[in-house]
C-alpha cells in the first residue's frame, strides 16, 4: 500500500465541522482530514493503527438513511434512494440555518474529473463503451431531477427555493461518489439500501485496503473496522470494491495507477469483424448459437488473461459455412469445447481465431496510440477549453492502460500461435 505522507488541513470550515462532532458526541477517532499528493483530500492516521480497530464509528443521529429521511418525506413515494438523498442534499445546501451545515459546507465544490461533467472535446475522446455509459448516466441524473420536481409539485407542503439541474447534479454526483450501502438495517427502499455517513465519507480507496463494515445494532453506528495496519501520518484508506479503472472513472471520477481489476472489452470490435466476414445469414445463425449457448457478448482481456468468452465467439466465427448443410456437425464440435470437453476444435480453427483476436488487438491498439497522441496535444487544439489537469491525466492513463493490456495480449497470441 502507499506510504504517502499527508499535511494536515487545519481550516476554519474543518473546525467548524470538527466542533459540530464533538458538539454532538460524535466518538473520537485516529482520522484527520489531510491532503495528499497522490490522491487529493482523504483521511490521515494521527496515530498508530492496529489491524482489527474500528476506525471510525458513525452513529445513527448522523446517517441520512431511508429511515430518517422518511421521516421527513414520508414513505409513500415512489423516489429511489438515491434521487431522495440527492433532493435532501439540494435542500440542505439551500437551508444556511441547517443542523448539518458544517458537513455540507465539507462537501466538493465540483466533480470536473467525472467524464458526465467533461467538455464535447473531452467526452469524444472516451473508450467507446464508456461514452455509451456516460451518456446513460447523464440521462439518469435527468430524469431523477425531473422525478424530484414532480415529487415536489405534488407535496407542497415541502417548503423548497427552485431547484436548478446543475444543483441537483451536484448533490446527485456527491451521492454516487460518497453513499455506503446499509446492511443490517430494515427499511429498505426502491434502488437499494444506501445512506450518507459524515465523516467515514473522507476515506479514499485503493483495492489493497482490507475492510470490514456494516450497522452495529449493538451501539446503533455504522462502523468501519480495518484489517490492514497504519502508521501515524499514513493515508487511511477503504476499499469501494473489485472495479476497473472505467468503471472508478464513470462512478468516481478517478483512476487507479496500480488496478488489478483493469480489462479491455473488444464487443464492438468482435461485432464489426463478425459483419465484416459474415453474410446477414450467416451472422444470424451464428448469433442464434451464441445467444443459445449464453456466450453472446462480454469480451474481454486482462493483462494475463483472454477471457474464454472472447475465444469461444471467435472459435466460432472461425468456423465457415453457417449456411451451408452440415454446419450442425461443426458446432456440435465447438459445443464440445464451451463445455470445457475439449481444448480447441482443431489447430486450423484455433490458428484462425487467434489470428483473429490478432488484428482485432492491432485495431484497437491503433486506436489507443491515435488517442494517446490527440491527448497529447488537446490543449494546443482547444485553447477555449478548460480541461482540469486531473481529467487530462486519467484519460490518458485509461488510454495507456489499453495499450498495455493489448501489447501483452498480442504477446500471449504469438507465443500460442508458436505452439500450433
Ligand atoms: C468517498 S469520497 C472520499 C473523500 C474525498 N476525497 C473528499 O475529499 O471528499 C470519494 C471521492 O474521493 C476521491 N478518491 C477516492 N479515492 C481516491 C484515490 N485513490 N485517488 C484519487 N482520488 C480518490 C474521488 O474523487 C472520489 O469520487
Amino acid at each position: 500500500m502507499d506510504k504517502a505522507r499527508g499535511t494536515a488541513i487545519h481550516d476554519k470550515k474543518y473546525e467548524t465541522f470538527i466542533q459540530w462532532l464533538q458538539a454532538n458526541n460524535f466518538p473520537e477517532s485516529k482520522l484527520v482530514l489531510a491532503n495528499f499528493t497522490n490522491t487529493g483530500r482523504g483521511m490521515m492516521a494521527s496515530d498508530d493503527i492496529q489491524a482489527g480497530e474500528v476506525i471510525v464509528s458513525v452513529p445513527r443521529k448522523f446517517l441520512m438513511t431511508n429511515e430518517s429521511l422518511s421521516k421527513i418525506y414520508g414513505s409513500n413515494h415512489a423516489l429511489s434512494s438515491h434521487q431522495l438523498l440527492a433532493l435532501h442534499l439540494v435542500m440542505l445546501k439551500q437551508d444556511k440555518q441547517s443542523w448539518w451545515k458544517a458537513y455540507i459546507d465539507l462537501l466538493p465544490v465540483h466533480f470536473n474529473t467525472m467524464p458526465v461533467k467533461y467538455t464535447q472535446s473531452l467526452l469524444d475522446h472516451l473508450p467507446t463503451a464508456l461514452k455509451e455509459q456516460v451518456s446513460q448516466q447523464k440521462e439518469n441524473i435527468y430524469s431523477d431531477y425531473l422525478a424530484c420536481l414532480a415529487y415536489l409539485k405534488s407535496n407542497p407542503a415541502i417548503i423548497v427555493e427552485s431547484i436548478q439541474p446543475e444543483d441537483y447534479e451536484w448533490a446527485w454526483l456527491c451521492v454516487n461518489t460518497r453513499c455506503i450501502h446499509m446492511t443490517k438495517m430494515e427499511h429498505s427502499a426502491k434502488g437499494g439500501n444506501i445512506a450518507l455517513a459524515p465523516m467515514l465519507d473522507f476515506l479514499n480507496h485503493t483495492t489493497e485496503a482490507k475492510i470490514e463494515s456494516g450497522y452495529n445494532v449493538r451501539n446503533q453506528s455504522f462502523e468501519i473496522k480495518t484489517l490492514t495496519p497504519y502508521r501515524k501520518g499514513e493515508q487511511v484508506y477503504i476499499n469501494y470494491g473489485p472495479h476497473d479503472n472505467l468503471a472508478m472513472l464513470k462512478e468516481y471520477g478517478f483512476v487507479l495507477s496500480q488496478n488489478c481489476y483493469n480489462f479491455v472489452l473488444l464487443d464492438h470490435e468482435v461485432w464489426t469483424l463478425y459483419e465484416e466476414m459474415e453474410t446477414k445469414q450467416g451472422f444470424d445463425v451464428k448469433k442464434q448459437i451464441l445467444e443459445g449457448a449464453g456466450y453472446f457478448g462480454d469480451y474481454s482481456i486482462k493483462d494475463d488473461e483472454i477471457s474464454f468468452r472472447l475465444m469461444a465467439a471467435l472459435r466460432l466465427l472461425a468456423l465457415d459455412g453457417a449456411t451451408e448443410p452440415g454446419f450442425d456437425r461443426k458446432v456440435m464440435d465447438w459445443h464440445d469445447v464451451v463445455m470445457g470437453q475439449t481444448d480447441m476444435i482443431d489447430p486450423e480453427n484455433e490458428r484462425k481465431a487467434l489470428i483473429m483476436l490478432q488484428s482485432i488487438c492491432n485495431r484497437v491498439a491503433r486506436q489507443a496510440e491515435e488517442e494517446i497522441e490527440t491527448l497529447a496535444h488537446i490543449t494546443e487544439k482547444h485553447p477555449e477549453a478548460e480541461f482540469h489537469p486531473f481529467a487530462l491525466y486519467f484519460l490518458r492513463q485509461v488510454w495507456n492502460e489499453s495499450n498495455g493490456i493489448i501489447t501483452q495480449t498480442l504477446a500471449d497470441v504469438k507465443e500460442k500461435l508458436a505452439t500450433l
